[in-house]
């Protein structure tokens, strides 16, 4: 490491928004951070996050004291490239449920639990498989221009070494794109235990044969994928000579910045609700409920995702005409079960349970109850069940819960942490507000710096125990058959 370069930087690309952490990587202290707003909507042109990446950067201070920096990103999107390295179409993101039948198209054609055993995932609209056949069946004209498939962390690592179209320093070589098990393992066309892709599952998915990037082409129809990277492998270097790390899927990039262990389980509420454990027992879960995703440590990441989580309270905050904190104030002055108000919190349609095309709902109304703090609680608990029930499916599979760890943007929220007393089963650990995402990605830059995964403390400011009401029954009587 040259004595100007000391420092490592983690970079979290998420829906909402690109975070930058520099970071000292001796001690772990956080020296400066920057972020950057990304577009509302499911389905952006990748540019605006490039954009978004350079600009948390300069917010950061720059990287010219930097040695190495990794790249974690939201999961599953679709970023497809033609032969010139241009973007063929907007990509569709994880949370763009128009690819719903196409997922139920794929189970159907393939079979819950062949795909299960094979790939660790059952397709719902999320993951990249789905999207691919979306493209493949209403914009074939876009499918023929395809020449390489990439997920969003893949797309900015190749930018950030300096590839891409029109003028890039190093050109738009397709055979320089990369990734990692773990975000590779949410496309359904990988299998998470044999850590490389299934090509016969892509080409079920996309009607095309693919290879990963550097491999012999073996058919002028072949579809580059990225090259995969073990967890400390390097990408290269940018053209200003910092160190790229493979980079993660976000939520393995959490496990991974939170230094999550055995019995530990993330519930991460952002603009994805997620509940994961890093464990190295395999997952399978053939009804799709859990997906048996890798980690970014070459284990396993069995995680649950709800399509909503913190989007849920700005629901709150437009309906009740009020800001987070008021919001909060006025669930904490409700009871639990909010007097028998219930909100079923499909805005978005949902994931889990498999839903694309739900929308929310409001139950259990009575004069009595429509109050502004009783709907406020009740946007909370309905937010809240849906995770509940996928720590539920992990235990169901045997991953053990000993604590919970909670984070993401509105895990700030008051009412959102006592509140998850009374739905959850374990006790909650509440880490110091960072964007852990963002360090886990600079904890694995350092990896492939120095070949050591260093060991940073990750401070707890409040720890809640757990105190079982009726919310969750009320919640199941009006969302089970
Ligand atoms: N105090 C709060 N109460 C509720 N939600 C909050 C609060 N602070 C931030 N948020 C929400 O958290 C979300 C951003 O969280 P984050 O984990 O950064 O999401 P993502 O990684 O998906 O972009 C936003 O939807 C924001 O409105
Ligand atoms: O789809 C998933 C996980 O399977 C999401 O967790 C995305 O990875 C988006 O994450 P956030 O931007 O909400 O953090």
């Amino acid at each position: 490491m040259s004595a100007g370069r000391r420092y490592v930087a983690g970079i979290d690309s998420s829906t909402q928004s690109c975070k930058v952490v520099i970071i000292d990587p001796v001690t772990g202290e956080r020296l400066r951070d920057g972020t950057a707003v990304h577009p509302e909507g499911t389905e952006v042109h990748p540019d605006a996050w490039w954009q978004a990446l350079t600009s948390a950067c300069t917010a950061a201070g720059g990287l010219d004291d930097v040695a190495a920096v990794s790249i974690a990103g939201q999961q599953h999107g679709l970023v497809a490239l033609d032969a010139d390295g241009r973007v063929v179409r907007d990509a569709l993101l994880w949370n763009d449920t128009r690819s719903g039948e196409s997922a139920e198209q794929l189970v159907h054609e393939v079979g819950a639990d062949e795909y299960a055993s094979r790939s660790g995932v059952v397709p719902v609209a999320s993951f990249t498989a789905a999207k691919l056949r979306w493209v493949r069946t209403h914009e074939p004209r876009n499918a023929d221009r395809i020449a390489a498939v990439a997920l969003p962390h893949d797309w900015l690592t190749w930018r950030l070494l300096g590839y891409g179209p029109d003028g890039s320093p190093r050109g738009a070589d397709l055979e320089a794109l990369t990734t990692d098990a773990s975000d590779a393992s949410g496309t359904a066309y990988f299998s998470a235990f044999g850590r490389a892709y299934d090509a016969e599952l892509f080409q079920q998915a996309f009607g095309r044969p693919c290879r990963a990037a550097g491999s012999p082409a073996t058919d002028a129809h072949d579809v580059v994928l990225p090259r995969i990277l073990g967890p400390h492998e390097s990408a290269g270097t940018t053209p200003d000579g910092i160190l790229v790390g493979a980079g993660a899927g976000d939520n393995a990039a959490a496990a991974l910045g939170l230094d999550a262990g055995p019995g530990d389980v993330v519930v991460s509420i952002g603009t994805s609700g997620t509940v994961f454990a890093s464990t190295d027992r395999t997952i399978q879960d053939p009804t799709g409920t859990v997906a048996g995703f890798a980690s970014a440590t070459g284990g396993h990441l069995p995680l649950v995702a709800t399509l909503n989580a913190a989007r849920v309270l700005t629901a709150a905050s437009r309906a009740l005409r009020a800001d987070h904190d008021e919001v909060a104030a006025l669930a904490l002055r409700s009871v639990p079960g909010a007097a028998g108000l219930t909100v079923i919190p499909y805005f978005e349609g949902e994931r889990t349970p498999n839903l694309p095309d739900a929308t929310a709902r409001l139950e259990g109304m009575t004069l009595a109850n429509t109050q502004p703090e009783h709907l406020a609680r009740a946007f909370v608990e309905g937010m809240l069940c849906g995770l509940s029930d996928g720590l539920a499916a992990l235990l169901r599979l045997g991953v053990p819960a000993d604590r919970l760890m909670l984070i993401g943007g509105a895990a700030r929220n008051p009412a959102v942490r006592e509140v998850a007393r009374h739905i959850f089963t374990a006790p909650i650990d509440v880490p110091e507000q960072a964007e852990y995402v963002a360090i886990g990605a600079a904890r694995q830059a350092t990896w492939a710096l120095t070949g050591d995964l260093p060991r940073w403390t990750v401070p707890t400011v409040a720890t809640m125990h757990p105190r079982p009401s009726g919310v969750i029954a009320q919640y199941h009587a009006r969302t089970r058959p």
